[in-house]
């Protein structure tokens, strides 16, 4: 089982010349997981084009295949899927072990949570930790029997579905697009109209794919910030061709990278630039990056562009909690440029990213004190004191709480600080970007494991 993790293997980061050169990061995680269920869930076959190949969406994709998918990977990021159809779902012999994917489990539970079958789902000690309540409240409403669950509402949990969901319209307690798909995925199998409210709006990938599958959307504003999704029940999915685009929470570490690291110039190709993906961006410009969006096009539905990206002086921002939801995942790598900024960031209203796959206030927290930032967590607020340039390093070996991005983001700090930075294992890279450490050292990085 997945929950009993090997032995860590420890990386180091040193600084040492410019980074220079192109590069182009592995596909959207958020895309490729929902490549998979979309296949699964669809008449006829889904091919994939530029999937991202790591950990947590092999778990999704092992998933689909236990509930009765064909799946075939023809080429590096080449995957088909021939689907069952909703309804169509048999039941898995074993337990779904979904590793460390949050993304992966949640969407899931509302997928086969939907249908009657006996479906139990786990994951590794970090999955273990996190809350699911979220899920299984409105799952319960659409007519979901929780068998078990562990203590908390966590995993590993056991669902069995109705023949058909109930529909409901639910306000989501929290800016998640992951409570929002479970529910979306859930009223799939629903004889009427589902509805999710969300106070603040979030990436907007299951709408997407919904409609691009054939099935019925509406999406209405709703309150200052949010929007209402209405999905009409039982469509009939049809296999379809999906190009994921490249992941922007990935372009984020060579992204900062080249911005801390004297005399860099770097260009991230085909970067995704979904609004509800971009706030890390907008706030880099806000704090003087040089970051030109050259090249805007289309691609699968979601317009790209190569970001160029030159070695910047930074000025500390204030970052408003209500771009949190279009940057969630990117707090950390954007803690990691303000501690090079000049004077200070204040990053409001952080509460979700203490349930990610690690408490990532505490562990950002922890590692900028191991590196020399001077930073406070003020309520739900994260304040970093930029050094204007200087940043030590050195310290002991940053925890890591299986976390990839807290491993991706320190080891990035250390190509631009005073003394090597070492993070305690960095085995979880794999679960979003397997291709980190050999990327960063194309384009000059001096990364050790
Ligand atoms: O829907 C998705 O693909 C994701 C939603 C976000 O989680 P929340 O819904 O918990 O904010 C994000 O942190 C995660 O990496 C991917
Ligand atoms: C929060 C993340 O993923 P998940 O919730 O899918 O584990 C992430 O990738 O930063």
């Amino acid at each position: 089982m997945s929950h009993a993790h090997g032995p860590a293997s420890p990386v180091t980061s040193r600084s040492g010349k410019a980074l220079k050169g192109r590069l182009r990061v592995p596909g959207d995680k958020s895309i490729s997981h929902r490549s998979m269920i979309f296949g699964l869930l669809a008449i006829g076959e889904t091919r994939v084009e530029g999937l991202l190949e790591g950990d947590d969406v092999l778990r999704t994709a092992e998933a689909c295949r236990a509930l009765g998918a064909g799946i075939t990977r023809e080429a590096p990021g080449r995957w088909r899927i021939q689907g069952v159809g909703i309804g169509g779902l048999t039941e898995p012999s074993g337990v779904l072990d979904f590793g460390n994917a949050g993304t992966g489990s949640r969407l899931m539970m509302g997928v086969a949570g939907s249908h009657p079958i006996t479906t139990t789902f786990d994951g590794d000690a970090s999955l273990r930790k996190r809350p699911m309540r979220r899920i299984l409240d409105p799952l319960v409403r659409m007519g979901v029997t929780v068998v078990s669950e562990a203590e908390g509402g966590r995993v590993p949990l056991t669902l069995r579905g109705p023949k058909e969901t109930i529909p409901i319209t639910y306000e989501t307690p929290a800016a998640s697009a992951q409570i929002k798909s479970a529910i979306l995925l859930a009223g799939l199998n629903s004889p009427g109209k589902t509805t999710v409210l969300e106070r603040e709006a979030t990436r907007d990938h299951t709408e997407r794919m919904l409609r691009h599958f054939g099935a019925t959307v509406e999406v209405a504003p709703y309150g200052e910030d949010g929007r209402a999704i209405t999905l009409q029940g039982q469509p009939e999915l049809r296999g379809s061709t999906i190009v994921v685009p490249s992941d922007p929470s990935s372009a984020a570490f060579p992204l900062v990278a080249a911005l801390i690291t004297p005399g860099s110039d770097v260009v991230i190709e085909g970067v995704m630039m979904n609004p509800l993906r971009t706030g890390l961006v907008t706030t880099l410009l806000e704090m003087g990056a040089s970051i030109e969006r050259l090249n805007e096009r289309d691609e699968g539905g979601e317009t790209v562009a190569d970001l160029r990206v030159r070695a910047s002086r930074l000025t500390g921002v204030t970052v408003p909690a209500a771009r949190a939801p279009a940057m969630i995942d990117e707090y950390p790598i954007l803690a990691v440029a303000a501690s090079f900024a000049e004077g200070t960031t204040r990053m409001q209203g952080l509460h979700e990213l203490r349930v990610k796959e690690s408490d990532r206030l505490a562990a950002v927290a922890a590692g900028l004190a191991e590196a020399g930032v001077t930073h406070e967590i003020e309520g739900d607020d994260l304040i970093v004191h930029g050094s204007g340039g200087k940043v030590r390093g050195g310290g002991r070996p940053i925890a890591t709480h299986l976390d990839h991005r807290i491993a991706m983001s320190f080891l990035v700090m250390g190509l631009a600080t005073q003394e090597p930075v070492t993070v305690d294992d960095g085995a979880m890279i794999a679960t979003s970007f397997p291709t980190f450490i050999p990327l960063m050292r194309e384009l000059g990085a001096t990364i050790q494991d």
